[in-house]
């Protein structure tokens, strides 16, 4: 806590539940905010996180029987989202919500007047000047309004959602809500995030945190509600708490930390040889990869990481260079083709590549997997349901049910779907790209198991992550790349996350996010 004056209670949720049809999301779920803390919101993949804080904003209507006080007053429930931010609640979503194109100060703009004859008769200078005193009040005089925000770090785009969120409240911000604002930001940038959350903290708003990530609390927050199969768990202060108490609270058990996973090296049987790839960012990239071999592959976003996925699954073009795949060369033009050569590609983005939204948890299992349930012109459909069940319970997706839409499971566990439809076709090649994005600390290890066992069974895996210190744990070798090019490629033995950190942005000239 670092405001000044004393804390105050903002707001009080008393036994909040919501049902949607078939299922009990949260049970009487009671939640404190006080002015000018962090607090965060911890708990495993669908425990309801994203629940509660839908009811806060209005999108979900609680069960009856909720009571919300807002600064000692009742609030009348249930309420519209609009009511929610006349009231000072504000959210930052994991989708920002930020329209790429349009600048900085547009952006606070289009928000405001979403829906009310956008841009029509703006006061430019004025709302121009607005947006540079939210940005100065969060500690961002550098930014320039006019930016495109898409050409901005995430951290920063971050930052300037919040400045925007922030600016949106009718009565002044009394609450803001940030949903896993790091999950997409590699480690070393999140200081730059945390910085400019602790000046919303001095101006007395009540942070609730959503987060995963729970080596991050200890210098960042100063409270944490646990929630279980949507319930209160318990309520802690963070500084009284280790992680171990932590991680017993969140998953109810014991969970081992990453130890070094590494599975025997490469077999020395080479199954992809990667020649010279340049595309919109790659540049001249080469690499082997052999069976059994986990290599990582580090590099801030924008790097040519993910581009460098794209291109090995068929899903863009290079420019030049060429992929061999045992032994023989190929060309990718559709992931159909790579899926021909036994390639998977674990996404990062798992709502708009990973899976599809409005088939069911079961269809999404089968749909690469549907040749084994054909038997000649039949499909055996009681087949299919046994495999579809048996992989529910192996990779532990919660609600255990095959009939649930993708798009309602919660993040984690559309993550553990779309892991388990790849493995499940028992590729030669995988490609995870930030496998643990929004996954909790049980389903982290899960996970990790089996990106181990893919290897030990024979697969070469390729691993993208910002967590620099779990991909070393896991992997043989890591590539780094910066500015589309392999500025390093080294074997994990001995190497540190510094060191690789340093690969990543060091080049004689600190890029601008991280000098700040
Ligand atoms: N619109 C909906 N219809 C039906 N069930 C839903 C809906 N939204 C969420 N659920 C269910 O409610 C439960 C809680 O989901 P929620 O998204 O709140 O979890 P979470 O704690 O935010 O998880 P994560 O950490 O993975 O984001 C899950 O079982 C989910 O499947």
């Amino acid at each position: 806590m670092t405001t000044s004056d004393s804390p105050r209670t903002v707001l009080t949720v008393r036994g909040l539940s919501k049902t949607f049809v078939g299922q009990k999301a949260l049970d009487a779920v009671n939640l404190e905010l006080r002015s000018g803390e962090v607090h965060a919101l911890l708990g495993q993949n669908g425990c309801g996180k994203s629940t509660l804080i839908k009811c806060l904003a209005g999108f979900h209507h609680p069960d009856e029987g909720a009571e919300m006080t807002l600064d000692g007053v009742p609030v009348t429930l249930p309420f519209e989202p609009a009511q929610a931010a006349a009231m000072g609640l504000v959210f930052v979503h994991q989708d920002l919500g930020l329209i790429p194109n349009l600048s900085i100060t547009e952006n606070f703009e289009a928000s405001r007047r979403y829906g009310t004859g956008l841009f029509s008769r703006i006061p430019w200078s004025r709302m121009r000047e607005n947006t540079i005193a939210e940005l100065v009040l969060l500690g961002h005089p550098d930014l320039d309004p006019d930016t495109p925000v898409g050409r901005l770090p995430i951290a920063q785009q971050t930052i300037v959602a919040i400045a925007r969120a922030l600016s949106s409240a009718g009565e002044g911000a009394k609450i803001l809500v940030l949903d896993e604002p790091t999950a997409a930001l590699p480690d070393s940038e999140a200081e730059l995030l945390f910085k400019a959350v602790r000046r919303v903290m001095d101006r007395g708003v009540a942070v609730l945190y959503v987060t995963h990530k729970l080596e991050e609390l200890s210098a960042f927050a100063d409270r944490a509600t646990i929630l279980r199969d949507g319930r209160n768990v318990e309520t802690v202060d963070i500084a009284d708490t280790d992680r171990d108490s932590l991680v017993r609270l969140i998953v109810g058990r014991e969970v081992e930390a990453v130890t070094r996973a590494h599975g025997p090296q490469s077999t020395g049987r080479e199954l992809m040889d990667v020649r010279g790839i340049s595309g919109k960012r790659l540049r001249d990239v080469s690499f082997k990869v052999g069976a059994g071999e986990i290599i990582g592959i580090a590099g801030m976003l924008g790097s040519g990481r993910s581009e460098l996925a794209r291109i090995l699954f068929g899903a863009q073009e290079p420019v030049s260079g060429t992929i061999s795949v045992q032994g023989k060369e190929c060309r990718f033009r559709t992931p159909r083709d790579a899926v021909a050569r036994k390639i998977a590609l674990i996404p990062e983005n798992r709502r708009r590549d990973g899976g599809v939204l409005d088939m069911s948890v079961g269809e999404n299992l089968t749909m690469p997997s549907i040749g084994r349930f054909w038997h000649g012109v039949r499909l055996s459909k009681a087949a299919e349901r046994q495999w579809v069940s048996q992989q529910i319970r192996d990779y532990d997706v919660r609600p255990a049910s095959s009939g649930r839409l993708f798009r309602v499971l919660s993040g984690g566990n559309q993550q553990k779907v779309v892991i388990a439809k790849w493995l499940e076709t028992n590729p030669d090649i995988v490609i995870f790209d930030e496998p643990v994005q929004g996954v909790d600390i049980g389903a982290r290890a899960e996970i990790f198991d089996l990106i181990s066992s893919a290897a030990e069974r024979g697969a070469a895996v390729l691993l993208i992550s910002s967590e620099i210190e779990q991909m070393i744990a896991l992997s043989h070798r890591i590539l780094t790349l910066r500015r589309g090019r392999i500025v390093a490629d080294e074997s994990t033995t001995g190497l540190t996350a510094g060191k690789v950190t340093q690969s990543m942005y060091f080049d004689g000239e600190r890029t601008k996010e991280t000098t700040q």
